[in-house]
């Protein structure tokens, strides 16, 4: 018979299933300054997928490429590197350092230090503030939420049911950024943000033949389209083909082998692709989109179906699940479907923690429009950085989501490369900005910046749009010389040169 009396050992105020940056801020948030206890549950690693398989290693590995990249263009510089590669061992060595060789003991020590437990082990919903947990030996143990339980499961890579992809074990997100030999011929499935940063770091640590099938007409296609068009242009430029409004029609893998994550899956790959066209390469990556991780989290337990939702769980703004009652059952991160970004979810860590804290303590919640209560920024505020070379940056919608959304839009163009803190960084610079304006307050809807070492622009468009600055007081704040924030001022003149003729 099984014994379901609460246990003291078994039960915290708020229990977290996943392990990820939104999962370890919403624990950090709901007990920080209180005698609140919480509990992360984590069937892998403590610090998730963005620590070991995303975030981290990729940029580990796109950064040399860049910096490769720039030295490439930079006289003085060029003639010290000539034309050799990188050394791949010293980047994925590197590589490593930052998902510390898959060893997450310092995360469980700042969880632990934080007042946070960990336990190990699959969880899943089993009723009301209850999760199950199966550890790897099978055991099961249930713990009981006094406060909270937040799904924070994230999700996995998604691989296409197209004939023989998946027989042929193709490399996913997992592999391309942990990998540890460089296939000669590769091809990548997708034209979004995983495969373009991916074809970026393959063609930099020595690929020789790359081709991206994306089935979008364009690459990046959530962007401004001139974003995508140059960074489609710099594959070009590299020898990349790309082939866009493209299918993979079908694989044939006839050799596969189980060599484990990061080495090549089995032999020689046949592409077939739209159009009859036929690819053979060494090995696949698909990098098609991602698949929430809800399957086996037992949300059928408490009456929920994501069917309806592609399997995301949906929330209000202060991440309390949708359909369940009672205000104890919160869902932060990927799963939310709302962002799939860690800055995101981190936020949303931040809100959902500072509401169980509120609820727990019988504080009236702030749900005003700027309220630290509250998920505002994804409705329209979300900075994005995809660190291609060149680089795209962007916070809010392009001009076709503004008009879409019914804005008085009005816009302005750039080219940064006319920026004298631009042409300073390398030669050949290429470079584009554009700013999508409210026409009605005169304040900035979404900015979109391409182009070497534009990264930290983001945040300066992100501070107007969220601060709701207006195109006036931008004439104020000066950028310094010689910068590429001087893109600013070049768009403000831009502007109000539109604006008198
Ligand atoms: C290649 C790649 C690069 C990326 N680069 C960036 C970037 O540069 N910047 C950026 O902002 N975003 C980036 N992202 C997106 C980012 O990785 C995600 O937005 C982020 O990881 C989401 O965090 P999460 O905690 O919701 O999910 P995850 O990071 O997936 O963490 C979920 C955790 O829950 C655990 N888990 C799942 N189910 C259970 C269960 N039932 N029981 C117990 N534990 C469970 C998992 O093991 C995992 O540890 C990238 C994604 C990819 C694929
Ligand atoms: N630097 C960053 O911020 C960063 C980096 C990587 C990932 N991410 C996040 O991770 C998430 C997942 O990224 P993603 O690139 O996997 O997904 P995505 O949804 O952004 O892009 C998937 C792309 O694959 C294409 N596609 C789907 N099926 C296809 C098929 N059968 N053949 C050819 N193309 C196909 C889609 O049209 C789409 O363009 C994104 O939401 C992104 O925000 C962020």
């Amino acid at each position: 018979m099984t014994d379901n009396t609460p246990h003291a050992e078994d039960t915290w105020d708020v229990v977290v299933i996943g392990g990820g940056p939104p999962g370890e801020i919403v624990a950090q948030y709901a007990v920080q300054g209180s005698d609140r206890t919480a509990v992360i549950v984590e069937k892998e690693l403590v610090g998730g997928e963005c620590s070991y398989w995303a975030c981290m290693p990729s940029k580990a590995l796109l950064r040399p490429v860049e910096v490769l990249e720039t030295a490439r263009n930079l006289p003085g510089v060029q003639s010290i590197v000539g034309s050799a590669g990188l050394d791949v061992p010293a980047v994925l060595e590197r590589r490593d350092g930052f998902t510390s060789h898959h060893d997450d003991k310092y995360q469980v020590q700042w969880a632990n230090g934080a007042g946070i437990d960990v336990v190990r082990g699959h969880g899943r919903l089993a009723g009301e503030r209850t999760v199950e947990v199966t550890a790897s030996d099978g055991t099961v143990r249930t713990l009981h939420a006094r406060r909270a339980v937040v799904l924070a499961p994230g999700t996995t890579a998604t691989v296409p049911d197209l004939p023989g992809l998946r027989a042929a074990r193709p490399w996913t997100s997992r592999d391309v950024t942990n990998l540890h030999e460089v296939p000669r011929r590769v091809l990548v499935v997708g034209g979004g943000v995983v495969a373009c940063e991916a074809a970026t770091w393959l063609q930099g640590l020595g690929v020789q033949e790359l081709t991206v099938v994306s089935s979008t007409p364009g690459l990046l296609s959530r962007n401004e389209p001139f974003a995508g068009e140059l960074v489609l242009q710099a594959f070009r430029d590299h020898g990349t083909t790309v082939l866009t409004d493209a299918r993979v029609e079908k694989v044939d893998r006839p050799q596969v082998n189980d060599a484990g994550e990061g080495h090549v899956h089995g032999g020689p790959v046949t592409v077939s692709i739209t159009g009859g066209r036929q690819v053979e390469v060494d090995e696949i990556l698909v990098a098609a989109g991602r698949t929430p991780a809800t399957r086996d989290l037992g949300l059928d337990s408490v009456g929920l179906d994501v069917s309806g939702s592609k399997g995301y769980v949906t929330t209000d703004d202060q991440l309390t699940v949708e359909g369940v009652g009672g205000d104890w059952l919160y869902a932060v991160g990927d799963v939310t479907g709302r962002a799939l970004l860690t800055h995101m979810g981190k936020y949303q860590g931040r809100i959902a923690g500072a509401v169980i804290a509120a609820r727990a303590d019988g504080r009236p919640l702030d749900d005003g429009p700027f309220s630290r209560h509250r998920d505002v920024a994804d409705d329209g505020r979300v900075p994005q950085v995809t660190f291609t070379s060149p680089e795209v940056g962007s916070v809010g919608p392009s001009e076709e989501q503004a008009r879409k959304a019914g804005h008085d839009v009005e816009v302005v163009e750039h080219d940064i490369a006319a920026v004298a803190g631009a042409s300073l960084l390398r030669d050949g610079y290429v470079g584009r900005a554009k700013l999508v304006i409210d026409r009605s307050t005169d304040t900035l809807l979404g900015a979109t910046f391409v182009g070497t070492d534009i990264a930290e622009l983001v945040q300066s468009a992100t501070v107007a749009v969220v601060g709701g600055v207006t195109l006036e007081q931008l004439w104020h704040a000066v950028p310094s010389y010689p910068t590429v924030s001087e893109i600013w001022l070049k768009l403000l003149e831009d502007l109000a040169e539109q604006r008198r003729s």
